[in-house]
C-alpha cells in the first residue's frame, strides 16, 4: 500500500502493517482524545470545555467551561454535523462545506477558518489530538475507490496520508492516531509512541467495530457477540505495559485494567478509558484515577461519552439529554441538552436503532443518529422485546425472583398498574405495606423536623431584632428608622479589612489601566491580592463631607450578611481617613449590559437563548434568595442590567446593593421611603405612592426580562415607542412575540418557551404591585421555560441547570479568579452611548413633583468607557478628580427634556 506523507511516499506491502512514523518528542504531554461525536471537550492549562451540539435540530454548537477564548468563539450560526477537540481548541465539521473549522486557542492549527487541506476536499469524520487534527475525506470513487485520503494539521503531523484499503473511522491520540479499516476490520496507527508502545502493540490477529485512542493507549471494542474491550499502549494503572501477546496467549484480558462486560462505547482520557455497558447503558471506567476523581453517577444511563484528560463526560439517556461529567477537573453547569450522536445520511444498520425524540436533533431530511442497540439485559431482568429500527432492545423484570430494592419497587409499581395476581400479592403485599408504612413515617418525622426548624430560625430572627432594638447595643442598631445589623460583628465575620496600601497596590496605583467600570458613587478597579487572588475593587467617590458614605455603608452592610451562588460575593473592605472601598469577586465577562448592549455584536451573538434565560433564572434565584430568605428581606430596589454580571463561568450574579434597604416581612405592609431606582426600571407605584415593597424590585425584573428577551434598553430613545414596557407588553399581550424578540438571533424552535417568559414579565410589570407575582413564582416559571427551551418535554418539572454551581462557585475558587483576566477592552468600551439614557435617581434626591424628579444621571455608569466617556471616566476616577467629579454630577443633575418626561410618564 502506498503512504503518503507530504510529498514523500513510503510503500507498504501489507495493509496490516503497523504505520511507524518517528517524530521528535513534545515534551508537555496533554492528551486528546477520541473521534468526532455529538459532543467534546477541551482541556489543558486554560481550563477544561464542554462543546455539544444543541439538541433542538439546529445543529449549532454551544460550549460551557472555564476556557473563554473556546468560549466566546464558540460559532453562533455554523451547524455542524460533529465536534471533536483538542489541547484548548474545538473543531467542528462544518454541515454546509463538509471541512473542518475550529476554535479557541493552539498556534498549531488556524483557527476560524475553514480548512481543506486540498481546495473543496470534503471530509467524512475528523478527530483532534493535543494539537492536531486529523479528518478522514469522503470515500474516493472510480478506480481509486479503495483508497483512502487522512489529511492531518498541527505539530509534527501537517501531512496528508494516502492509504490502501477504506478506512471506515479514525481516532486521535495525544501524539498519534489510529484508524480502522472497513473490510477487515483491523487497525492502523502513526505518530509518536514514544514510551507507549500504542504502534507496536496492535493486535494483530483482531477485529474491532470501534476503536478511541487515549493519552498513551488505544481501547478498542472487539467484533462479535460479546463486544469485549482490550486496550493496548502504555498500561493505564502506569505501572505495566499490556502485552497483547500475552493476553492473547493467556486467553483471557487482564482484567484489572478492562472488564470483561460487552461494550456499547468506549473512550479514553489521558491514563484512564471509560465505555458504555452493554446491558445497562451504564459507565464503567477503569486506569488510572487521579485524586479526588468522583466516579462515575451511580446508576445513571448514557447515550454517549467523551473523554477529556482526567475527567469524562456523557449525555444522559433520559429525555433531558442533559450532559454530566465525572472524575477530576471537569466543567460544572452545563445546562445544555445535546444530541445523543451525530446525524449520518444511511440509514441504521443491523445492530443499531434510529434515536427520535421530539425536538428531532437531524436538520436535514434522510438524516438518522443511530444508537448502538443494547446487548443482553441486567441481572433480574429478561428480554422482552427485541431491538428494531426504531427502538431498543426492552427488558422488564423478573418479578419472582426479585433480589435488589431497584426491582421489588419495579415489579410492585408494575402490579399496582397493572393488576397482579394472587401469588403476587401474597407475596408482595407484606413487603409493600412495610414499605408504605416507613415512608409515611419518613415523610412525618421529616415534616415534623422542618416546621420546628422553620419556626425556630423565624423566631431567632424576629427576636434577634428585637432584643437589639431594646438592648440597643447588640447586632443590630436603628439608622434613621431602619434597622442596621452591627457593622463591626458582621465585618468580622464575612468580609476581610485591608488597608488602603494593600489595595492601591492590588490595583495597581488605580491606574487607568485597572479601571474597569464606573458607577454613580463609585469607580470599580480589576486588581490582584496578594495571594494571587483577582478581584474587583470599588472605590467609592465620596462629597468633601463624606455625607454620601451612606451608600458605600449599605452595601457593606447587606453584603456582610448575605450568602447567595448569585449574589456578588464581596470578600472585603477598607474604611480608612477619606477612602473608602469595598473588594468583590472579580466578574470575568463584565455586566448583562455590555453583553446586550454593547456595541460589540459578537458579544451580543454569544447569549443565544439557553444562555439568556439560564443568566434570568439565576438573576431571579438570587432576588428569590433576597426576597425570601434574608431575614429580615431585602429590597434591592435597583435591578437592572448593568448590576448583573456575569462570571468566568457565564453565571449570573446580581450586584451593587447600595440602594438597597432591609424591608418589611411582607408584601403588604410596605415602607414608606422615597423614591431611588433607575428610570426605565423604577416601579411606577413606588414612585407615585413612595409605598416600597418587594414587588418594586419584581417590576424592576419584569423589565430585565423584557431586555433579554428583546435586546433592547430599558428606555431607548431611538425608537418611537421609547419605553421597553409601553413597546412591549401591548405586543406580547396581541400574542406577536415575534416582534418582540431579539432580531439578532433566531427564534428557537420551542417558542412556547419564550412566550411564557414574555408571559412572565408582563406580569411582573403590572401597575399594581398586588398583582405582580412573586419572585419565587418568577422563578419558578422560568425554569419550566427553561426546561422546556432546553428540549425537556416534562417541563412541569422544573429542573436546576445551575444547581451544580450553587455552592460551588461560591466557594473562593482562586484558581479561577486568577485566571479571570477579563481583558479591559474586551468589554469596556463595549457601550458608549449605552446608558447615557439611563437615569438614576440617588437616593439622596427627593421626588417633589415630576418634573423636578426626573434627573438626568451623568454617570458613565457600567464600561461607559470608550472616547470622550473613556477620558471623563477615568478622570473622575482618578484620586482628587472624584470630589469634582461628583459636584459636576450634582450640577449636571437637572429637569429632564420634554422628550424624556413622555418616555418617563410610564414610571411615574
Ligand atoms: N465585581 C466586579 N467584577 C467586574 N466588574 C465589575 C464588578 N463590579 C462592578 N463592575 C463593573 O463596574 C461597573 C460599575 O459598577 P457599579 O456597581 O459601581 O455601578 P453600576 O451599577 O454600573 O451603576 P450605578 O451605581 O450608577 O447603578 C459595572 O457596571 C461593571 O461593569
Amino acid at each position: 500500500m502506498k503512504f503518503r506523507w507530504g510529498e514523500k511516499y513510503v510503500l507498504f506491502r501489507d495493509q496490516n502493517l503497523v504505520f511507524l512514523l518517528f517524530f521528535s518528542c513534545l515534551c508537555v504531554k496533554v492528551l486528546s482524545l477520541g473521534s468526532m461525536s455529538s459532543i467534546a471537550i477541551s482541556y489543558g492549562e486554560n481550563g477544561p470545555v464542554f462543546c455539544g451540539i444543541k439538541s433542538d435540530g439546529s445543529h449549532l454548537a454551544s460550549c460551557y467551561g472555564s476556557n473563554s477564548a473556546i468560549v466566546r468563539a464558540t460559532p453562533n450560526h455554523s451547524p455542524f454535523l460533529g465536534l471533536t477537540a483538542g489541547n484548548g481548541f474545538v473543531c467542528g465539521l462544518a454541515m454546509d462545506s463538509n471541512q473542518p473549522f475550529c476554535w479557541g486557542s493552539t498556534p498549531f492549527i488556524p483557527m476560524g477558518v475553514p480548512q481543506p487541506m486540498v481546495k473543496n476536499s470534503e471530509y467524512l469524520e475528523i478527530s483532534a489530538g493535543d494539537h492536531h487534527l486529523c479528518g478522514l475525506r469522503k470515500p474516493l470513487m472510480g478506480k481509486f475507490r479503495n483508497s483512502s485520503l487522512i489529511d492531518c494539521w498541527g505539530y509534527n503531523m501537517t501531512k496528508s496520508y494516502d492509504i490502501d484499503g477504506q478506512i471506515q473511522s479514525i481516532s486521535a491520540g495525544s501524539e498519534f492516531n489510529c484508524g480502522l479499516y472497513a473490510q477487515n476490520r483491523s487497525v492502523f496507527c502513526w505518530g509518536d509512541e514514544t514510551g507507549s508502545n500504542v504502534i507496536s502493540l496492535i493486535p494483530k490477529e483482531l477485529s474491532f467495530w470501534k476503536i478511541a485512542a487515549g493519552g498513551f493507549h488505544v481501547c478498542g471494542i472487539l467484533e462479535g457477540v460479546n463486544s469485549r474491550v482490550i486496550c493496548w499502549g502504555r498500561s493505564l494503572d502506569l505501572e505495566e505495559e499490556i502485552s497483547v501477546g500475552s493476553v492473547m496467549d493467556s486467553g483471557q484480558l487482564n482484567v484489572d485494567l478492562s472488564p470483561e462486560d460487552s461494550m456499547l462505547s468506549v473512550v479514553g482520557g489521558r491514563f484512564h478509558a471509560c465505555g458504555i455497558r452493554g446491558n445497562d447503558r451504564r459507565v464503567v471506567c477503569w486506569g488510572y484515577s487521579v485524586e479526588r476523581s468522583t466516579p462515575p453517577p451511580n446508576g445513571a444511563k448514557f447515550y454517549e461519552i467523551a473523554a477529556g484528560d482526567y475527567f469524562t463526560c456523557g449525555v444522559l439517556a433520559e429525555s433531558s439529554l442533559l450532559p454530566l461529567c465525572w472524575g477530576a477537573g471537569f466543567p460544572s453547569a452545563l445546562p445544555l441538552a445535546v444530541a445523543p450522536g451525530v446525524c449520518k445520511p444511511a440509514p441504521c444498520s443491523k445492530g443499531f436503532y434510529e434515536f427520535n425524540n421530539a425536538s428531532s436533533p437531524c436538520k436535514s431530511s434522510g438524516t438518522h443518529i443511530c444508537l448502538p442497540c443494547s446487548s443482553g439485559c441486567p441481572s433480574e431482568m429478561h428480554q422482552i422485546s427485541e431491538c428494531s429500527l426504531t427502538s431498543d432492545r426492552q427488558c422488564g423484570y423478573n418479578c419472582s425472583s426479585c433480589g435488589s430494592g431497584e426491582c421489588h419497587s419495579n415489579c410492585s409499581t408494575a402490579a399496582n398498574s397493572g393488576g397482579r395476581n394472587e401469588k403476587y400479592w401474597s407475596m408482595q403485599l407484606p413487603i409493600v405495606f412495610a414499605e408504605i408504612s416507613f415512608a409515611v413515617f419518613l415523610v412525618c418525622a421529616v415534616s415534623l423536623t422542618s416546621i420546628l426548624y422553620v419556626k425556630h430560625k423565624l423566631r431567632n430572627c424576629r427576636c434577634s431584632a428585637k432584643s437589639k432594638k431594646n438592648s440597643g447595643n447588640g447586632s443590630f442598631q436603628k439608622d434613621n428608622g431602619k434597622i442596621r445589623p452591627d457593622l463591626d460583628e458582621l465585618k468580622i465575620r464575612r468580609a476581610q479589612k485591608f488597608t488602603y496600601e494593600e489595595l492601591e497596590k492590588a490595583a495597581d496605583g488605580f491606574k487607568e489601566e485597572a479601571l474597569v467600570g464606573k458607577g454613580s458613587f463609585s469607580c470599580v478597579f480589576k486588581g490582584v491580592l496578594k495571594d494571587g487572588t483577582v478581584v474587583a475593587v470599588k472605590r467609592a467617590i465620596l462629597s468633601p463631607d463624606m455625607k454620601n458614605s451612606k451608600e458605600f455603608h449599605t452595601e457593606l452592610d447587606l453584603l456582610s450578611r448575605l450568602n447567595h451562588a448569585h449574589l456578588l460575593n464581596l470578600l472585603g473592605y477598607c474604611e480608612d481617613g477619606g477612602e473608602r472601598l469595598l473588594v468583590y469577586e472579580f466578574m470575568a465577562n463584565g455586566s448583562l449590559h455590555q453583553h446586550l448592549h454593547g456595541k460589540n455584536q459578537e458579544l451580543k451573538e454569544q447569549l443565544d437563548w439557553v444562555r439568556r434565560v439560564t443568566i434570568a433564572v439565576q438573576a431571579a434565584r438570587g432576588i428569590e434568595y433576597l426576597h425570601g430568605y434574608a431575614c429580615p428581606p431585602v429590597i434591592h430596589r435597583d435591578i437592572k442590567s448593568s448590576n448583573i454580571l456575569i462570571d468566568e463561568e457565564h453565571n449570573a450574579r446580581v450586584s451593587d446593593f447600595g440602594l438597597s434597604l432591609l424591608g418589611p416581612t411582607n408584601s403588604s405592609s410596605p415602607l414608606a421611603e422615597l423614591p431611588a431606582g433607575t428610570l426605565g426600571y423604577l416601579d411606577p407605584e413606588y414612585y407615585r405612592l413612595h409605598y416600597l415593597t418587594t414587588k418594586s424590585d419584581v417590576y424592576s425584573f419584569g423589565v430585565l426580562l423584557l431586555e433579554i428577551l428583546s435586546g433592547r434598553k430599558a428606555i431607548d430613545l431611538q425608537y418611537e415607542e421609547g419605553n421597553i414596557v409601553e413597546w412591549a407588553v401591548p405586543l406580547i399581550k396581541a400574542g406577536e412575540i415575534e416582534n418582540v424578540l431579539d432580531p439578532v438571533l433566531k427564534p428557537p424552535v420551542e417558542l412556547e418557551a419564550l412566550k411564557r417568559i414574555a408571559n412572565v414579565a408582563s406580569k411582573c410589570v403590572r401597575m399594581r404591585g398586588k398583582e405582580r407575582p412573586s419572585m419565587d413564582k418568577v422563578t419558578t416559571a422560568l425554569e419550566r421555560a427553561l426546561a422546556l427551551l432546553m428540549g425537556s418535554p416534562c417541563n412541569e418539572q422544573p429542573i436546576l441547570p445551575t444547581e451544580v454551581v450553587l455552592g460551588s462557585s461560591r466557594l473562593h475558587n482562586k484558581s479561577s479568579q486568577r485566571s479571570g483576566n477579563r481583558s479591559t477592552s474586551e468589554t469596556d468600551g463595549a457601550d458608549t452611548e449605552d446608558q447615557r439614557i439611563e437615569f438614576r435617581a440617588p437616593s439622596w434626591i427627593t421626588f417633589p413633583s415630576v418634573a423636578s424628579s426626573q434627573r438626568r444621571k451623568s454617570s458613565v455608569s457600567d464600561s461607559d468607557l470608550d472616547g470622550k466617556n473613556l477620558q471623563e471616566a477615568r478622570h473622575t476616577c482618578n484620586g482628587t478628580a472624584a470630589a469634582d467629579g461628583l459636584r459636576s454630577l450634582v450640577e449636571e443633575i437637572g429637569p429632564a427634556s420634554p422628550q424624556e418626561h413622555l418616555y418617563l410618564q410610564h414610571n411615574f
